[in-house]
């Protein structure tokens, strides 16, 4: 994915033809990931085919079955009953979980009756996917108000294939056959482009957005994850990106669930701790919003005089948005987080997603694996360590000459004991090993604390 992804580090942002400001995302070395991939979603999806046919093969219970339709959901309380149809004629499946990824629109959603609820934006987005062999840098750029005129605002970035993405901003009520004729849309892309630059337009669309999501991710067995549950703006790609943290979460917990290794009540904390980043997700995506498309005179007047200062005024440019880009949430108040030290760095306090670091040659990411970790850094901690029937992996490193898992994990310490969960979110962290407290902090993560209370 890496590999077959458009990477890119570099944003600008343009006011009418000036350049306002540029970042970077990726400011700190030692990460063994990019900070943004670019890759379209039938590629994502057929890199996702592919994991699932290597685990197939290596035994993995999985079932693909194309052209199944769900057309009934009965949910009880500790099943569901699904009557599907196939080209072959109709059958009916009970399963202990259903796990709806079914889309914005979700069809499982509205036949449990379920709402979906939020902010509705009117602006119209004209979606250009043009491909061609320009000289641009892979960077993203974003224009308010742009001096070419093809729309209120403008995106541009890089995708696989020699594909970029161009968003232009139409405005309201908008006559989509006539904004989507091909010579339209040529006019505004061309525009845009320059006069000299070949291009072929290899997909579009008109699209409007919101932000919205459901009341409770959790409905006894059938839990939804993705664009089913929650809807965003594309500004800041929280969309695709929000949907495998979904993932992320609930993976594991039913898992153990399913395994009898954790209690029921695990699964209410995907519900919690998912609509706790729906939420900031929800938050962040309307206030680019709000920005790149301002509902009032006043709404406007604001967004232009921080424009206007932006050019010159460092500070403003922290009040321009034109997205946020994504990262994964830190679950701060979630029920699983066990105790912290408060002197070490807050960026890894329970709830976090942990950082990465160079370890030797490898990577922490990749060494912490999708197993709970004990992580003991200039730390004693015994080489095997299991509770409740899950064996810990334990992983020793030093601190020594690594400037940047001191930073991250370390601050001014001298050793610590973290514990991690399967997704990489930091569970519990201590000064040094004491079972007891560890084999608490686990029984936290796996929710028994909720039942016991
Ligand atoms: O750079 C961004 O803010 C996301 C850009 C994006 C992502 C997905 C669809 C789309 O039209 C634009």
């Amino acid at each position: 994915m890496l590999a077959k992804g458009v990477q890119w580090n570099v944003g600008k942002v343009f006011h009418d033809n000036r350049l306002l400001y540029e970042f970077n995302l990726l400011p700190e070395n030692d990460h063994a990931f990019p900070a943004f991939v670019n890759l379209q979603q039938p590629l994502f999806e057929k890199f996702l085919h592919e994991a699932i046919v290597k685990a197939q093969s290596q035994g993995a219970p999985i079932e693909i079955r194309g052209g199944n339709r769900i057309d009934v959901v009965v949910r009880h309380e500790d099943h569901v009953t699904i009557d599907v149809m196939t080209p072959d004629g109709p059958y009916v499946l009970e399963a202990d979980w259903l796990v709806a990824c079914d889309g914005a629109r979700s069809p499982i959603r509205s036949m449990l009756g379920l709402g979906f609820d939020g902010r509705v934006f009117e602006d119209n987005f004209l979606i250009a996917d043009v491909k061609m062999k320009a000289d641009f840098p892979t960077e993203r750029w974003f224009w308010f108000e742009p001096h070419f005129k093809s729309g209120d605002s403008a995106l541009l970035h890089k995708q696989p294939d020699d594909i970029w993405r161009i968003d232009f901003q139409l405005g309201w009520n908008v006559d989509r056959q006539k904004e989507l004729q091909p010579e339209n849309i040529r006019a505004r892309v061309s525009a845009m482009l320059g006069p000299n630059v070949d291009y072929e337009l290899d997909w579009c669309s008109i699209y409007k957005f919101q932000c919205r999501r459901m009341d409770k991710f959790r409905h006894g067995p059938v839990l939804f994850a993705g664009d089913s549950a929650h809807q965003v703006s594309p500004f800041g790609a929280r969309g695709a990106n929000s949907g495998v943290q979904d993932a992320d979460n609930l993976g594991w917990k039913l898992a153990l669930v399913v395994h009898g290794l954790a209690p029921d009540a695990l699964l209410d904390t995907y519900d919690s701790e998912r609509v706790y980043g729906a939420d900031e997700n929800i938050a962040n995506s309307t206030r680019a919003t709000d920005f790149i498309t301002p509902k009032s005179a006043i709404s406007k007047l604001f967004r232009d005089a921080v424009l206007q200062l932006a050019e010159t005024v460092p500070f403003a440019r922290t009040v321009v948005n034109s997205g946020r880009l994504s990262m994964p949430c830190t679950y701060d108040g979630s029920p699983l987080n066990g105790p912290d030290v408060a002197s070490f760095p807050a960026r890894t306090r329970p709830g976090s997603p942990c950082p990465d670091a160079l370890i030797g040659a490898d990577w922490l990411l990749h060494l912490l694996g999708g197993n709970f970790t004990l992580l003991a850094i200039n730390a004693d901690v015994p080489t095997t360590f299991s509770a409740y029937g899950i064996p810990l992996s334990v992983l020793s490193v030093s601190g020594r000459d690594n400037k940047a898992l001191v930073e991250r994990y370390l601050g001014h310490a001298t050793r610590a004991v973290y514990l991690i969960r399967p997704d990489q979110h930091v569970a519990a962290r201590f000064e040094h090993f004491n079972a007891k407290a560890v084999a608490a902090a686990l029984g936290r993560a796996l929710a028994k604390e909720l039942v016991d209370a």
